[in-house]
């Protein structure tokens, strides 16, 4: 599998071209916590001041461009990832550790946003109509937004930067992607595909460098960027949002998740557990959407808790390269600790260990999957965003009181709910204050819906019809009848 390091670029890729220079910046490995190979770490001024003027002096001609040569390219785009699904597969298990079969899932997941937007790209929206007193028209346009500042985090190496320049690009609009540093790898890998696709030079353009902050100051000071699209932690969300004032950006904003997962009365327990397993064990535990809490009612508590205990004790841990493996490793070593302190935290409060709790041997960073049951509603992993294979169960004798400790968190990402009761079902989604919920099932992810978070998990949506907008102006002319 490690061959693939020799065919994937290791720099910036800025006008069409991969820039060179000394690759100096690790990339680890975290199944080993070793390094993979190294990439140039980019200057974030100088390289993010280039980047920006390829994706300006682009901006004009792709903007131009008809919507059926931007859907082609696309669409070729999509083809190239299936086609190189092997490597993209491959660099996601090595610099992220997911298990190698969820990478190929990443593989399609991510290589759909680029056929999604294929198809939408070719139908922009507009209207004409007659003003009330029909004494005037009305032409409602669209126009892209224009060059676009993209930050994507490390959890999902391909399908965070698909989600975003599947539209983008779809829409009209030049980019440059700041991937996460931890895994640049797999965007690196990407900016050949798009090359090759036929995507002109400037139109996308790549800056690898461990300085973020620099990056981001350096784009979102200069008036010519239009719009900044972010995936990440809520803290660092609400600071780009700060900055976008300066020039009145647009902004999307994909961040942080505290899903709540509710196992009500009418609750299937077998669909509840298999659900579960999915939402809290779907890459490492390592998702925005992932369940943080699990509120089962009193009813069916003790079935849904042995029963989840037993198949996550079949989870098998290991390198995710290795075919047997169900649980990769974390991402790095803080993460392990912050996994390890919360669960600490909850034992101190009451909760018990049901299964797991250690953390690996060896230098890779690995975390057991962990079931924690009688959890108290003070302890952290109530409100904190865990980022890691740990099952927080709480029972709860009353459905009001599932509502209220779902709703009882500053995010509003993603819900799960598990029942047979239609009407019970509804009336809970209803009340839910999520962008997203999931029925007796443990994914809500799909490029064709619209993803993202109401509260402080957010502002916009990607993927669906709603995704290309945000990439869009709307602009209107008033004509005489
Ligand atoms: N809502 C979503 O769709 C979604 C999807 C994936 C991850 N997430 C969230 O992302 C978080 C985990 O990812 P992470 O640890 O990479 O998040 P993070 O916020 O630390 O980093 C995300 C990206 O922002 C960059 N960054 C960090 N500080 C920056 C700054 N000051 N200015 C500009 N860029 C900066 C990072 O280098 C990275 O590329 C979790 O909170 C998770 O819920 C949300
Ligand atoms: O981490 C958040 C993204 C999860 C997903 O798109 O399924």
């Amino acid at each position: 599998m490690a061959e693939v390091l020799e065919r994937t670029p290791t720099s910036s890729f800025v006008g069409g071209r991969f820039l060179g220079g000394t690759a100096a910046l690790e990339v680890i490995d975290p199944a080993t916590g070793a390094a993979l190979t190294r990439v140039v770490d980019a200057d974030a001024a100088s390289v993010g001041a280039k980047a920006l003027d390829a994706a300006c002096a682009a901006q004009a001609d792709w903007a131009a461009t008809t919507p059926r040569e931007r859907s082609e390219i696309l669409r070729r785009a999509y083809e190239l990832c299936h086609e190189r699904a092997d490597d993209l597969a491959a660099l996601m298990t090595l610099e992220m550790g997911k298990p190698l079969a969820e990478a190929y899932g990443e593989v399609s997941y991510g290589a759909e946003f680029l056929r999604w937007f294929s198809e939408e790209a070719v139908r922009e929206p507009g209207r004409f109509r007659h003003a009330p007193a029909a004494d005037h028209a009305v032409l409602t346009t669209v126009r892209p937004v224009g060059p676009t500042l993209l930050i994507t985090p490390w959890n999902f190496p391909l399908s965070m930067g698909t989600r975003k320049i599947g539209p983008a690009l779809a829409a009209g609009c030049t980019v440059v992607l700041k991937p996460a540093q931890k895994t640049p790898l797999t965007s690196l890998a990407l900016m050949a595909i798009l090359a090759e696709a036929g995507v002109p030079d400037g139109v996308v353009n790549c800056v690898v460098t461990s300085d973020s902050k620099g990056l981001s100051s350096t784009l979102m000071a200069d008036p010519r960027l239009r719009k900044v699209s972010f995936t990440g932690s809520t803290a660092v969300g609400r600071t780009l949002i700060a900055q976008s004032a300066e020039h009145v950006l647009r902004t999307s904003m994909e961040l942080g998740g505290n899903a709540p997962f509710l196992v009500l009365p009418s609750a299937d327990v077998e669909t509840a557990v298999e659900a579960a397993m999915l939402a809290k064990f779907r890459n490492n535990g390592e998702a925005c959407t992932a369940a943080n809490r699990f509120y089962v009612h009193s009813s069916v508590a003790q079935e849904f808790t042995d029963r989840l205990v037993e198949r996550t004790e079949q989870l098998v841990l290991g390198p995710g390269a290795d075919p047997a493996t169900t649980l990769g490793p974390l991402i790095d070593r803080a993460a392990v600790d912050s996994v390890q302190e919360l669960m600490a935290d909850a034992v101190e409060r009451g909760a018990k260990v049901l299964t797991g709790g250690g953390t690996g041997e060896g230098g890779g960073f690995f975390h057991e999957a962990t079931v924690l049951g009688d959890v108290p509603r003070d302890a952290r992993v109530q409100r904190e965003e865990i980022f890691g294979p740990l099952a927080p169960i709480t029972v709860l004798d009353d459905v009001e009181e599932m509502i209220a400790a779902a709703n009882a968190t500053e995010f509003g990402l993603m819900s799960y709910v598990m029942g047979e009761d239609l009407g019970e079902v509804t009336a809970v989604t209803g009340r839910l204050e999520s962008g997203m919920v999931a029925v007796n099932l443990g994914v809500g992810s799909d490029p064709s819906a619209p993803f993202g978070g109401v509260k402080e998990s957010g502002l916009g949506r990607e993927g669906s019809h709603e995704g290309l907008a945000e990439y869009l102006e709307t602009t209107y002319v008033r004509l005489p009848l």
